[in-house]
């Protein structure tokens, strides 16, 4: 791996699950971006409010320079909703994969529904679905569908990696003897 990863999608959509397995799975430092957020954002999603693009502004910064320092390996857990906030991310790590965790309403809003004290209220995920651009063929990235298990997400991720697993990679539990 000599790229950072950017696991982007919608609120629920399993960016901290499945960005956390792939970063073990590549024995690479894993960053989730709701740590990065400034108080008032936190408090702002707790309030029912979603965040706007002065909102995300210095967030997207402080993200993009973690992604600049782990410039050959990295998984980040970002939202990056839109077009506009990953060039910015692009604008510091240039070679950023982004990996999009697709799935309909239906399945994300159940499983954010099920997810126990977390502060993103789930009457929020029908203005992050608004404001989702998925990625373009010109954008670094793939999509995956979020409707199976996190061990198979993370398996399609790793053999879609334009560099192929590295030979520092673990294999997935099931195949270590
Ligand atoms: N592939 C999956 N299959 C079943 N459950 C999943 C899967 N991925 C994630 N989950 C569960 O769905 C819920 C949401 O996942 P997670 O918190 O990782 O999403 P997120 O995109 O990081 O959300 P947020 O951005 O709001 O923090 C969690 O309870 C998680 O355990
Ligand atoms: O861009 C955004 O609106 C935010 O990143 C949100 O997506 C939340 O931080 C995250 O999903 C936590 O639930």
């Amino acid at each position: 791996m000599r790229s950072p990863v950017v696991v982007m999608g919608v609120s629920g959509s399993g960016k901290s699950t499945v960005g956390a397995a792939l970063a073990q799975r590549l024995r690479v430092p894993f960053a989730d971006a709701d740590d990065f957020h400034p108080a008032e954002n936190i408090a702002k999603m707790s309030a029912g409010q979603p965040l706007d693009d002065n909102d995300r502004g210095p967030w997207l910064e402080s993200i993009g320079a973690w992604l600049a320092d782990h410039g050959t390996g990295g998984v980040m857990s970002c939202s990056a909703l839109k077009r506009d906030y990953r060039d910015r991310l692009r604008e510091h790590a240039p070679t950023t994969l982004f990996a999009h965790l697709a799935g309909s309403v239906d399945v994300i809003s159940r499983r954010q529904a099920s997810r126990p004290g977390h502060f993103m209220p789930p009457a929020l995920l029908a203005s992050q679905f608004e404001t989702l651009e998925p990625l373009t063929a010109d954008e670094n990235g793939l999509t995956v569908d979020v409707d199976q298990s996190v061990d198979a997400i993370v398996d399609e991720l790793v053999a879609s990696l334009p560099d192929g697993p590295s030979p520092h990679d673990s294999t997935p539990a099931t195949e270590e003897k």
